[in-house]
């Protein structure tokens, strides 16, 4: 059985400074008696000004209303949780949000904010790191949220085809009761929208496994800037006419065009899933495991995660989540997903005995039952939501050579001293994947100023990228140049001026402000 993991963010566990829990931010939040401090405007925390865009007047309202009749909402408090991102760090200050339910109509209101030079932000499930999906300024907010139609499902050849805004753990269930499963899954997966995570090319702990979604999507229907429809909704697995359109969009973070349904190819559902919990003496040996893991276990290797001694402190202390293995400097999450239990038990049980026998892991557990794998996976899901209880959290997500991947962590530790109350290394070992948080009592310019650029030019050093898996949205803009050549950049800026000559969509996101 796959494991089933936690459903969504707990959201309501996160805070943007110390002494106070968030606040109403999040679809199906829970009501709370004391109202929080606001989140502060991005645009009074940056550095960033208001491009010349029109703003909405009564007779785009009328527009709108006329396209969408009864999903045009001016309600200012439905629009806060659609302006503030989910980590309650950014905030814009949107006044419209439109629920679009046909590709039709997201062509409609396209063509119209094209000709009236009006901002939109695509949205989805609003669950992203870097600030990509809510507004900045006044943008238009243009959710998924209702367009949420499974189209079909191909049980001989897997492939799934439904609309932008299916939720991610919905669609799961619904390929899981064919014996398929999604080919990505997420700790947001309760919340996130497919067209969300196709557009932000997200990761997560399947990876490893199955690769991005610039392999997984078979297909896309977008819609463009000026209102075209942009049907690539194919679902054929080889199409090798040309210029492969689909992937442009993969990733774009709505800079480029609006995703309206997605094509995308799912594998069987393993048989034979089993996850063990290992303490690693020294990050060394974390390394040496994986060397192992990858040569005894091969092809029923599905997820190979880390975390650090600090991280499990942090989960005990905050979720009151128990070790379940002797204390550690380092743990490692093992998944096998294979077609035949005692096989892969087999497999399984002569790396674990290999590794404990020879010194690379100290300490393990094995779970094969579907309640304690979720148990085990638990523990590495939710550092998140045990960091965001720990303070102002400085994150970062990079894509290092995994010999490397600890090296920053030690270093900051050193270099920030008590300035910092916590400096945690986690994250996707086996793809070279590293989480780099760092806790402090709350947020602080000059804490930010010795984390970057030192950070980003480190990466930078070890030709690694700024961003793995999180996307770059308004937050990592800036930093691209520490990743991509000027060539690049500048291929970027020709390419979103071809396909949105005004710049309407999703501004101030993914390309650098300078562009
Ligand atoms: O909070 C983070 O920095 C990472 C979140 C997520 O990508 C994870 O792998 O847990
Ligand atoms: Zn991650």
């Amino acid at each position: 059985m796959v494991p089933h993991r936690v459903p969504r963010w707990p959201w309501w566990l996160f805070r943007a400074s110390p002494g106070w829990a968030s606040w109403g931010a999040r679809r199906g939040c829970p009501s709370m008696s004391s109202r929080p401090p606001e989140v502060m405007l991005t645009q009074e925390r940056y550095p960033v000004r208001r491009l010349p865009f029109s703003t909405v007047s009564e007779q785009d309202l009328a527009t709108f209303e006329h396209i969408m009749p009864g999903r045009v909402s001016t309600d200012p408090a439905e629009l806060e949780a659609h302006n503030v991102d989910w980590l309650r760090t950014v905030r814009g200050c949107s006044k419209v949000l439109l629920r679009p339910r046909t590709s039709e109509e997201v062509s409609h209101v396209l063509r119209h904010c094209h000709e009236r030079n009006l901002a939109v932000n695509p949205q989805g499930g609003n669950t992203g790191m870097v600030g990509g999906s809510v507004p900045v300024f006044d943008e238009i907010v243009l959710s998924t949220a209702l367009m949420n139609q499974v189209v079909s499902f191909d049980d001989v050849s897997g492939t799934l085809v439904c609309q932008a805004g299916c939720v991610l753990e919905e669609l799961s269930r619904l390929v899981e009761e064919r014996d398929f499963i999604m080919p990505l899954d997420l700790g947001a997966k309760g919340s996130c929208h497919i067209g969300g995570n196709v557009a932000t090319n997200a990761g997560g702990l399947r990876f490893l496994r199955y690769g991005s979604l610039h392999g997984n999507v078979l297909g896309l229907e977008v819609v463009l800037a000026d209102g075209t429809v942009l049907n690539c909704l194919t679902s054929l697995r080889k199409d090798n006419t040309g210029y492969d359109l689909k992937q442009l969009f993969i990733g774009s973070e709505g800079t480029l065009g609006v995703i309206t349904a997605v094509s995308i190819l799912c594998p069987p559902k393993p048989k034979a899933v089993s996850v063990a919990f290992l303490g690693c003496p020294s990050f060394a040996e974390v390394l040496r495991t994986f060397r192992t893991c990858k040569g005894s276990l091969g092809e029923i290797l599905s997820a190979f995660e880390f975390m650090d001694a600090t991280c499990m402190q942090l989960v005990g202390r905050h979720l009151h989540l128990a070790c379940p293995v002797q204390e550690s400097p380092f743990y490692v999450l093992i998944e096998t997903s294979g077609s035949h239990a005692g096989h892969d038990a087999e497999k399984l049980g002569s790396f674990l005995e290999h590794a404990l026998a020879s010194g690379l892991v100290t300490d393990g557990t094995l779970a094969t039952d579907q309640r304690r794998i979720k148990m085990l996976w638990a523990l590495r899901e939710r550092i998140t939501e045990a960091l965001g209880l720990d303070g102002y959290v400085y994150k970062y997500d990079l894509s290092l050579p995994v010999e490397r991947l600890y090296d920053l962590v030690t270093a900051l530790r050193a270099r920030l001293g008590a300035r910092a109350k916590h400096v945690v290394g986690y994250g996707h070992l086996g793809d070279g994947n590293l989480h780099l948080n760092v806790t402090a009592e709350a947020f602080s310019p000059s804490l930010l100023a010795a984390l970057e650029p030192h950070v980003y030019e480190w990466t930078a050093g070890q030709q690694g990228s700024v961003s793995a898996e999180h996307g770059v949205g308004f937050k990592k803009r800036d930093v691209l140049g520490y990743s991509k050549p000027p060539a690049a950049l500048q291929l970027m800026g020709q390419l979103k001026a071809l396909l949105d000559p005004k710049g309407i969509l999703n501004p101030y996101k993914t390309l650098p402000s300078r562009a």
